[in-house]
This record gives C-alpha cells, sequence and structure tokens, in this order.
C-alpha cells in the first residue's frame, strides 16, 4: 500500500508503573517501521469497567499513520505487550499495558482475530474521553457518527441512569 492510514490506538494500564507503561508502549508503537505518529492523548485516571474489582486504569488513545494492515497492527501490538510482559491471567484482569485499535481509517473488519472498529468504544468513557480531545471529528464507520456525537451521547445515557 503507499496510502497512509489514520489509525486510533487505545491504551491502557493499571499495573505497575502505569505512566512509564503508556510512555514505554509509545515509545515501540513509533519505533515500528510503517508506524509514522500524530498525535497523542492526555493520560486520563479512570476507573476499571467490567471484569474483577481492580486497580484504576492510566488510558490514553495513541493517532498514527500507517502503511501497515490491520493484521499486521495487531501482531506488532500483541508483540509489544508481550514485551512488556502481559500476562493474560484472568480474563478483564488488571494488566501491564492493553493496547487495542480503535479505528482503522473508515474500515469495517470483522474476522475471528480481529474486530474493527473496536466493539466497545462507544460504550467507553476510557476510550472516548482521549479520542475527542485528539480527533473529535473522526467518523464511526458503522454507527456514521462522529467521536464528539458518541462521547456526549454516551455521557448523556450515563447521566440519567
Ligand atoms: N477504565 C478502564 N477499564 C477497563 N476495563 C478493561 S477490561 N480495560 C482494558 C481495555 O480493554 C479497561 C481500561 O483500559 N480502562
Amino acid at each position: 500500500k503507499t496510502l497512509m492510514i489514520p489509525v486510533y490506538v487505545g491504551l491502557g494500564s493499571n499495573m505497575g508503573n502505569r505512566e512509564g507503561n503508556l510512555r514505554t508502549a509509545c515509545k515501540h508503537i513509533r519505533a515500528t517501521q510503517g508506524i509514522q505518529p500524530v498525535s497523542c492523548s492526555l493520560f486520563y485516571e479512570t476507573a476499571p469497567v467490567g471484569g474483577p474489582r481492580q486497580p484504576m486504569f492510566l488510558n490514553a488513545v495513541l493517532g498514527i499513520n500507517t502503511l501497515l494492515s490491520p493484521h499486521q497492527l495487531l501482531e506488532r501490538f500483541q508483540h509489544i505487550e508481550a514485551l512488556m510482559g502481559r500476562i493474560r491471567t484472568v480474563k478483564w484482569g488488571p494488566r501491564t499495558i492493553d493496547i487495542d485499535i480503535l479505528l482503522y481509517g473508515d474500515e469495517i473488519i470483522d474476522d475471528d482475530r480481529l474486530t474493527i472498529p473496536h466493539p466497545l468504544m462507544h460504550t467507553r468513557l476510557f476510550v472516548l474521553e482521549p479520542l475527542v480531545e485528539i480527533a473529535p471529528n473522526a467518523v464511526h464507520p458503522r454507527l456514521q457518527k462522529t467521536m464528539y456525537q458518541l462521547y456526549q451521547e454516551l455521557q448523556t445515557s450515563l447521566s440519567v441512569i
């Protein structure tokens, strides 16, 4: 591919040196051939959603341009998670680093290894808050809404609970 695709990557950590983990993950991602860093959100302290009682997370979203395919990105991100000592013990449990592909251009991918856009991203303030900071006008290709719209709708839905 010669065309650079804009991709948004969710980062999360709730074990060890959380800020150091996010910075290390960004460093490894930036060092990847075929990845050009574009933007990085602030780091947000967020309450764990789903899974067992666990420590607070630190979350961020990284914006990149890439020549790599979605599956190449997935391989690379899983390699970085392994490098950083990600031990998949308890599903949804605490982890040193979590690297999720949130959006890959306007592509919709749904196979046994990869679902893009991330199927839960519109339900997660810990994803939408940093995303709105760096890409409020990015459009969700399935929901046909901007990140800002999704953020507002999620906040409204949570406020009425
Ligand atoms: N606040 C918060 N809660 C979470 N629950 C899971 S699972 N994760 C891992 C991301 O899928 C998170 C997270 O990154 N942040």
